[in-house]
């Protein structure tokens, strides 16, 4: 029988809608979208909102694939949207089968692995699909994980990224669920929420690895000042495209990264954008050392494991040695790049720049 025939019953489409619930798998914003929009002509008629604010880029996709509908009859949508949950059935399906590690809740965190073995407490990045990029969710996440990490009884801490990207850094649909403060509220929601989680890198007591296992890009980059060691694949690259996106330093590599690399080659990164392989980045201090590829994990874990029997306490006085003298200083640091964001994240430059991002008119 043919589907279109406009024969859902009710029934059909609450089935329909139980199946959307079950999905595990994402269908990506364009899907979402649609089924958002046949949902509502199916059940209110055509569009009926006032249209949104071109800065509420949520509530201004949805009510355009609402809106795009037009006249569309309720029995057609309800149909239509049949179809669409149908015809994602593969996704459905497979979602049973979810690799473990990949998009799937483990050990209570939506977007991060942890495991903890040998000594070592793991922190991965597991939105590979997103190239790791943290979102709101990942911030509080991150926090969580490496508040227990201090505590468990580890001795040292990796970060790492799922699938082909250590992280492409701040999720940029973080900046459009806008409160009902609006976009000042967001602004300063998000300044808050930065400050604290660059805090709890400038406070880990423990030794802080990361694994680079890919491409790094803002504050994924930025961060790794903060780290103790940092390893890298010779596939990963280093960029803090800050200026191209009307934003400005964050993770306190304001300070560390002239202190690193000079301020010279600091500024060619961190004011004009150059992206930095993982030879470059070693090369300027960034990164400790780079492994090919193919041998990567093996010869990073192997030496991380050899870290991890070394012993506890001394490896944690040593590094509040190191640190110690620096900690006041980064975090005042810290506060006036998050302040200065605050502005920025409210200008044109930066809101152009995002738009322009989630409207696929731009890529790094
Ligand atoms: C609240 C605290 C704020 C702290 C501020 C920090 C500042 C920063 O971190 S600035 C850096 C922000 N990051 C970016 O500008 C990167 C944007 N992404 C890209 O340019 C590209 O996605 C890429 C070069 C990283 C990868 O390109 P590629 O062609 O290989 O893959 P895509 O098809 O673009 O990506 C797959 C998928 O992932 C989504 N995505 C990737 N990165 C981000 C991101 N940073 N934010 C939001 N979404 C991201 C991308 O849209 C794709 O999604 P769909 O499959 O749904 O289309």
């Amino acid at each position: 029988m043919n589907r279109t025939a406009m024969r859902a019953s009710q029934k059909d489409f609450e089935n329909s809608m139980n199946q959307v619930k079950l999905l595990k798998k994402d269908p990506g914003n364009e899907v979402k979208l649609k089924l958002y929009a046949l949902y509502k002509q199916a059940t209110e008629g055509p569009c009926n909102m006032p249209k949104p604010g071109v800065f509420d880029l949520i509530n201004k996709a949805k009510w355009d694939a609402w809106n795009a509908l037009g006249s569309l009859p309720k029995e057609a949508a309800r149909q239509n949207y049949v179809d669409l949950v149908s015809s994602l059935s593969p996704s459905l399906e497979s979602s049973s089968q979810v690799e473990p590690g990949t998009d799937r809740k483990s050990t209570g965190f939506e977007t991060l692995v942890v495991t903890s073995e040998d000594g070592i407490t793991k922190i991965m990045f597991n939105r590979p699909k997103k190239k790791n990029a943290i979102n709101t969710e990942m911030y509080h996440e991150i926090m969580r994980a490496l508040k227990a990490a201090s505590k468990d009884d580890s001795i040292i801490t990796v970060l790492t990224g799922n699938g082909d990207y250590y992280s492409s850094g701040n999720d940029l649909t973080n900046f459009t669920d806008i409160p009902p403060g609006g976009v000042e509220e967001k602004a300063k929601n998000n300044a808050v929420l930065l400050r604290e989680f660059v805090g709890c890198f400038i406070d880990f007591p423990k030794p802080l690895i990361a694994v680079v296992n890919g491409p790094a890009v803002g504050i994924s980059v930025t961060l790794l000042g903060l780290f103790d060691a940092v390893y890298a694949s010779d596939r990963a690259t280093f960029h803090t495209p800050f200026s191209h996106l009307g934003q400005s330093p964050e993770g306190c590599s304001s300070y560390t990264f002239p202190k690193i690399m000079s301020p010279a080659k600091a500024t060619e990164m961190l004011i004009f954008g150059k992206k930095l392989t993982a030879g470059e980045a070693c090369a300027q201090g960034l990164v400790t050392e780079v492994f090919p590829d193919s041998t990567f994990q093996k010869e990073v874990w192997t030496r991380l494991k050899a870290f991890a029997k070394l012993p506890p306490n001394a490896l944690r006085i040593s590094k509040e040695v190191i640190r110690k003298r620096e900690r006041e200083k980064l975090h005042a640091v810290n506060a006036e790049e998050c302040n200065v964001l605050q502005g920025r994240w409210l200008s044109d430059e930066c809101t152009n720049a995002v738009v322009n991002f989630l409207s696929r008119k731009s890529k790094l």
